[in-house]
């Protein structure tokens, strides 16, 4: 049976205790960008073509050297144990059963390992940049001996933003859970909730480097051939440097709503980044990804795939790697349908063409 994935949602919610599911859901500051991106791709409206033979239609794509189902990856986020006790194996199982990529957190809840040997997709891995960068290092040659594909570097969070809900929980990460790939030491301060105060925002301030700049790209790049790709950049600027700095592949993200408050929303943003990087290097479309006709805006908008982020947890709370496949497949064939109403067999038939805006839209075209 189909489940909507409104249903996965509301499962997950009633599963969960509040604080995890405020940690889940919640946003920074006023949480004004939990809504903007969703604002921005409903405002964007499919221009059908007719008369295509759409009797074969192909969601498939390549993405940074992985042949996918379509042009779908989970983003990475914290403590997948939070929502079910296999963690990021049941995600990896459930990823890979679509035939969708997984981006795993620096802040998984299981052993690298454990997840490269459940996964039958491809991996990539999410870091931030830590003051102690043997940490990193040793991350890094993890990775690559478990056979992750590419390191996701994420920029827009030099520190964890205020976000009331987990300020009000005094939300911690529960005992039982933990960054298992993390030593002891760098991860103390994440656990031990205070009252008025997010452990986490805490422990990201003791123990993220906010000091990094473009130059300090070329040690990522020394330490690993895996290629490397930033996330969380919205502007033609950042993403110009980007590629002068030898990026592999930027993801457009305001983080979920969780970073940056009244920034411009990524789906405004990507355009603008699609423009500048001119082809160079692939473009990932990050947050509000709800339906399979937002891959579709996303492709015609000029991203190369998009990244989906709490709904992943929704399914995993659910029902496990059952609950993951779920969700990924029933985003991926509401796109394939979305491709035959539109008249666009394939991946590469999506292009500016096929989207309009309103005439009040703010969305560039
Ligand atoms: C519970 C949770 C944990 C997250 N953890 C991380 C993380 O560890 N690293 C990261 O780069 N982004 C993290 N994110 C942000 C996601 O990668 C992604 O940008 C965001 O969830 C996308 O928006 P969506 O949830 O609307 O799809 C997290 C998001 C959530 C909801
Ligand atoms: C552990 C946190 C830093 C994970 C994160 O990026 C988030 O909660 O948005």
């Amino acid at each position: 049976m189909v489940m909507a994935l409104h249903t996965y949602e509301a499962a997950a919610e009633e599963r969960l205790p509040g604080p995890v599911w405020d940690f889940f859901a919640g946003g920074s500051g006023t949480e004004s960008m939990l809504t903007a991106g969703r604002e921005a791709l409903d405002r964007v409206q499919l221009r059908p073509r007719c008369m295509v033979d759409v009797s074969r239609c192909d969601p498939g794509t390549d993405l940074l050297g992985a042949r996918l189902a379509a042009p779908l990856a989970v983003a990475p986020m914290a403590y997948h144990q939070l929502a079910h006790p296999e963690g990021e194996v049941a995600s990896a199982r459930g990823a890979g059963e679509a035939g969708a990529l997984l981006t795993v957190s620096m802040f998984a809840s299981r052993a690298l390992e454990d997840i490269a040997a459940a996964a039958s997709g491809p991996l990539w891995l999410q870091l931030y940049w830590l003051r102690r960068r043997e940490v990193m290092r040793d991350l890094i040659r993890r990775a690559e001996a478990a056979g992750f594909r590419a390191l996701v570097l994420t920029v827009d969070a030099p520190r964890v933003a205020y976000r009331p809900r987990d300020a009000a929980n005094g939300f911690a990460v529960p005992p039982g859970v933990r960054a298992v790939n993390l030593s002891t030491e760098v991860m103390a301060a994440s656990h031990g909730s205070r009252s008025g105060e997010s452990a986490l925002a805490r422990h990201s301030r003791e123990q993220f480097d906010a000091s990094i700049t473009w130059e300090d790209l070329a040690w990522l790049r020394e330490v690993t051939s895996l290629p490397v790709v930033l996330k969380g950049v919205l502007t033609g600027e950042d993403a110009e440097l980007a590629v002068k700095h030898g990026v592999s592949g930027l993801i457009v993200s305001n983080h979920g709503g969780r970073q940056l408050d009244f920034a411009r929303s990524a789906p405004e943003c990507l355009t603008e980044v699609v423009d500048a990087v001119g082809g160079s290097c692939p473009v990932i479309l990050d947050g509000a990804i709800r339906h399979g006709a937002d891959l579709a805006k996303a492709l015609c908008m000029g991203a190369d795939a998009v990244m989906l982020g709490r709904p992943a947890l929704w399914g995993l709370a659910h029902s496990g790697d059952a609950g993951v496949a779920g969700v990924l497949r029933l985003l991926i064939d509401q796109f394939e349908e979305v491709m035959a109403l539109m008249g666009a067999p394939t991946v590469a038939d999506f292009g500016r063409s096929g989207i309009a805006y309103p005439v009040c839209g703010r969305l560039p075209s």
